[in-house]
């Protein structure tokens, strides 16, 4: 089937000092030459070229353009393309749209067609797709310099560095299964299962990574918890920097789990107001209840906000509901210190059930930078990029754990033809990530070196 030629806008839509038109398949160098009247520039280099429409009665002048002429496969795609840089207003845009369209009879790409065919030409494989789509989204610094990675080919060197491994211990298996009158080397099976063994090992240590990877592309999620009017939702706009959740003296203000993003030191963080914690006969706000506990143990860290003003009275500092939460993912915090603070009032604790408390006033504003730095601290820790790239998808880790698992069951096969079955679905599990999967075409390449006398 001939391949069509498509065009899309480049940039976001909407209103633009410039927007960029992407035209990528066969017809893109007829089409740049007739659209501009023009023979076709030198290939990567920008020129400025006007644009012509041949609809309707006369030529017309479209736009005053920059245009980059790319022959494939040197390009995005690996056909021949063309960027076309315009400028960005709606009128603009749609002309040369119509233009491409009618007088052309070119396609509008579809959703990620562009970089369809950028991976059906081997130009990126399916790391390296999702990692662009991540550096696309990507809204922290940290995402950034994980996408960046991915997206140069990070984690696709390490796992087509491991199945080439496995291919070749394959490879051998296959040998010894196939040419049993053969003299193979004796130790053969055991680099076969030492091969698996480093493997499985190396696969292991990169799926228990404490998620960061993934961490880091969906963001830290932070629960803010605590009683009624301790101040949490005061708390939350503060940190956001505005009036994101209702804030009121009325214990039991927030029913519904107020969401919102932030960049933390240039790591994302998603910050969850939740309902003031207590038994309550109200149906509504039970229900604000329940989903302030779901989010609690959801959550990578819980912020418990305690009500200074308790400090010094008869009302505990720590409440029942909110006693429950305190563990290692605990973060303690003691608001209202501008109240709890006075020259007669208590000293304010440092800490409470060995947990290290934090004074804030989400009033005056108070503790709120120590408090963010220890946010930072705690996001960093769980987020910061390691040395070797981290795994970033569910769908990496579900064929991680299949390879894994077919690794295990392998080394253990005392029939070879079994191994050697557990290899290639291991080998499967693998190229699957990547994209590159047919296992056949690379034994074929490394039966072809093998030399057994045939
Ligand atoms: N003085 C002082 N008042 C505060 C501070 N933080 C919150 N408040 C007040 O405490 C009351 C309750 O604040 P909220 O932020 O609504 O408390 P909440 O924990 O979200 O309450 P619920 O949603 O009902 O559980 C309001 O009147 C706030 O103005 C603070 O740091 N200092
Ligand atoms: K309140
Ligand atoms: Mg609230």
């Amino acid at each position: 089937m001939a391949v069509s030629t498509i065009f899309a806008q480049a940039t976001a839509p909407g209103r633009a000092g410039i927007a960029v038109f992407r035209i990528s398949g066969p017809q893109s160098s007829r089409v740049l030459a007739k659209l501009t009247k023009s023979p076709l520039p030198a290939p990567r280099r920008a020129v400025r070229r006007t644009l012509w429409s041949a609809d309707g009665l006369g030529a017309e002048p479209i736009d005053d353009a920059l245009v980059i002429w790319f022959p494939g496969p040197a390009s995005f795609t690996g056909e021949d393309l063309v960027e076309l840089h315009i400028h960005g207003s709606i009128a603009v845009l749609s002309a040369l749209a119509r233009e491409l369209k009618n007088t052309y009879g070119l396609a509008l790409a579809g959703p990620g067609e562009f970089t369809r065919r950028a991976f059906d030409n081997g130009k990126l494989d399916l790391t390296e797709v999702e990692g662009l789509a991540d550096l696309i989204a990507a809204e922290t610094e940290a995402q950034r310099r994980q996408a960046m990675r991915q997206a140069g080919g990070a984690l696709s060197r390490l796992y087509e560095g491991w199945r080439e491994k496995l291919v070749n211990a394959l490879a051998r298996l296959e040998a010894a299964i196939d040419f049993p009158d053969e003299d193979l080397p004796p130790d053969l099976i055991p680099a076969v299962d030492h091969a698996m063994a480093a493997a499985e090992e190396a696969i292991g240590l990169h799926l228990d990574d404490g998620r960061r990877g993934e961490r880091l592309r969906d963001g830290l999620s932070i629960a803010i918890l605590g009683a009624p009017n301790a101040g949490k939702s005061s708390l939350l706009n503060r940190l956001a920097r505005r009036e994101a959740a209702i804030v009121s003296a009325q214990a039991g203000t927030t029913r519904d789990v107020i969401e919102l993003h932030l960049d933390l030191g240039g790591y994302p963080v998603t910050l969850a107001d939740t309902a003031g914690l207590r038994e309550t006969v109200d149906a509504i706000e039970a229900e604000g209840v329940k989903r302030a506990f779901d989010r609690a143990a959801a959550a990578d860290l819980k912020l418990l906000v305690l009500d200074g003003t308790a400090l010094g009275t008869e009302r505990p500092l720590v409440d029942a509901e909110t006693a429950k939460l305190i563990d290692d993912d605990a973060l303690l915090v003691l608001n209202k210190a501008d109240l709890a603070k006075g020259s007669s009032g208590p000293a304010m604790p440092h800490e409470i059930a060995g947990h290290p408390v934090l004074a804030v006033s989400a009033l005056t504003g108070a503790g709120i930078e120590q408090l963010v730095e220890a946010l930072g601290t705690v996001a960093g820790a769980r987020l910061a990029l390691g040395t070797a790239p981290a795994l970033t998808r569910e769908r990496h880790r579900a064929a991680l754990e299949r390879c894994q698992a077919a690794l295990l069951r392998g080394m253990d096969a005392e029939l070879p033809e079994l191994k050697g079955e557990d290899l290639r679905l291991a080998v499967q599990a693998l190229g699957e990530i990547t994209g590159r999967v047919d296992v056949e075409e690379i034994l074929d390449r490394i039966f072809r070196e093998f030399c057994i006398g045939k």
